[in-house]
């Protein structure tokens, strides 16, 4: 019937949805969720199959869902999407589309929000899975753990982020400290060694990370621990075409005062065969001189001396000119 939703079968493998329509000649076509239109022959009626109204409008969690297919999971997430709303469950998972822009969702007043709320009373949020977490461990006093997974550039280490601006903030409430402002700046310093441009993901971690943030009973964070496993060494001296090193060389070199390369004998990026071997020096994405300092600031707040800084620089300058070095055989 005109109006009515089906599942008509794609290019793609799995079915799409579509909407009966009817042209002002009486022709009947199905309009499908890409805008394409079909035009439908008597025996393809019979392999359309009628959508569950859960399908139609999308449900916030996909247990909910009538059409529990893949097509039905896949139909619901494209349908939020489409609305802003990048979270969804099934049941206590939370899926997560990367939106690839900044929305408003994770401001203090979020955090207050979710703060003290079950799992479902509010829209689907990452913030409601880290409260989650920080309730059960404060109501049973056992420990929490939070898996993040997803394919390069889905989203973990903005959601590992995020969960950890959520603890830091309900925690903070309840202490002086400055611990959850050290733990929140680690990321800048461990993205800068660990992350690099990739085809895939302008940041993408090239490394595994097993991080444990320690309470105490009252909830207050006193500590945490990073457990880095499986760097891609290899990186340090091959890139792939279009990828680039780690950040922090091609920070540093922007970033770095004329006199501070002047005493490290230090040029531009594009004079390093280890930073232009993907032949790709610029990201457009990221601005390295600003990202230097950030990751200098961090360093201070995470109590680096002034010679540590110094000392990681001529490594990191080191590195840069044995890769510039040339060997040549003798007959
Ligand atoms: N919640 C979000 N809001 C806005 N942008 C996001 C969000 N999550 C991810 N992004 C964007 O997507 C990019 C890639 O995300 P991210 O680096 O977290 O992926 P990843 O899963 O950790 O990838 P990899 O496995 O390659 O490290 C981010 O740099 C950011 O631009």
């Amino acid at each position: 019937m005109e109006g009515e939703w089906v599942w008509v079968d794609s290019e793609i493998g799995v079915p799409i949805g579509a909407r009966v329509t009817v042209t002002p000649s009486g022709q009947r076509l199905l309009v499908d969720d890409e805008g394409k239109q079909w035009s439908l022959a008597q025996e393809q009626e019979a392999s359309l199959r009628i959508m569950h109204p859960t399908s139609v409008e999308g449900v916030d969690d996909m247990i909910k869902l009538g059409d529990m297919t893949e097509a039905g999971l896949l139909r619901n997430l494209l349908l939020r999407h489409k609305r802003g709303l990048i979270y969804t469950y099934t049941g206590s998972v939370l899926v997560a589309v990367n939106p690839y822009k900044d929305f408003p969702f994770y401001s203090g007043d979020q955090v207050g929000l979710y703060h003290g709320r079950k799992l479902g009373e509010l829209p689907p949020h990452i913030f409601a899975i880290a409260e989650s977490c920080y309730c059960n461990m404060m109501r049973h006093l056992r420990n929490q753990c939070c898996i993040i997974s997803g394919e390069s550039g889905a989203g973990k280490t903005e959601s590992t982020k995020l969960i950890l601006q959520y603890l830091a903030a309900v925690s903070g409430e309840l202490s002086e400290q400055q611990i959850e402002q050290q733990i929140l700046e680690s990321n800048p310093i461990l993205e800068a060694f660990g992350n690099a441009k990739t085809i895939r993901n302008d940041n993408s971690s090239r490394f595994g990370k097993y991080l444990e943030i320690f309470f105490s009973k009252n909830g207050v964070i006193e500590g945490a621990r990073v457990e880095q496993y499986l760097l891609e060494k290899s990186r340090v001296c091959h890139q792939a075409l279009e990828e680039r090193n780690y950040h922090v060389f091609y920070c540093m070199l922007a970033g770095a005062t004329a006199e501070e390369k002047k005493t490290l004998n230090l040029g531009d990026a594009k004079e390093y065969k280890f930073l232009s071997k993907g032949g790709c020096i610029q990201c457009d994405s990221r601005d390295d001189a600003k990202d230097y300092q950030r990751i200098l600031s961090a360093m201070k707040i995470l109590t680096f001396s002034e010679l540590q800084c110094q000392e990681i620089l001529k490594l990191l300058a080191a590195m840069l000119h044995l890769g510039n070095v040339c060997f040549q055989g003798w007959l």
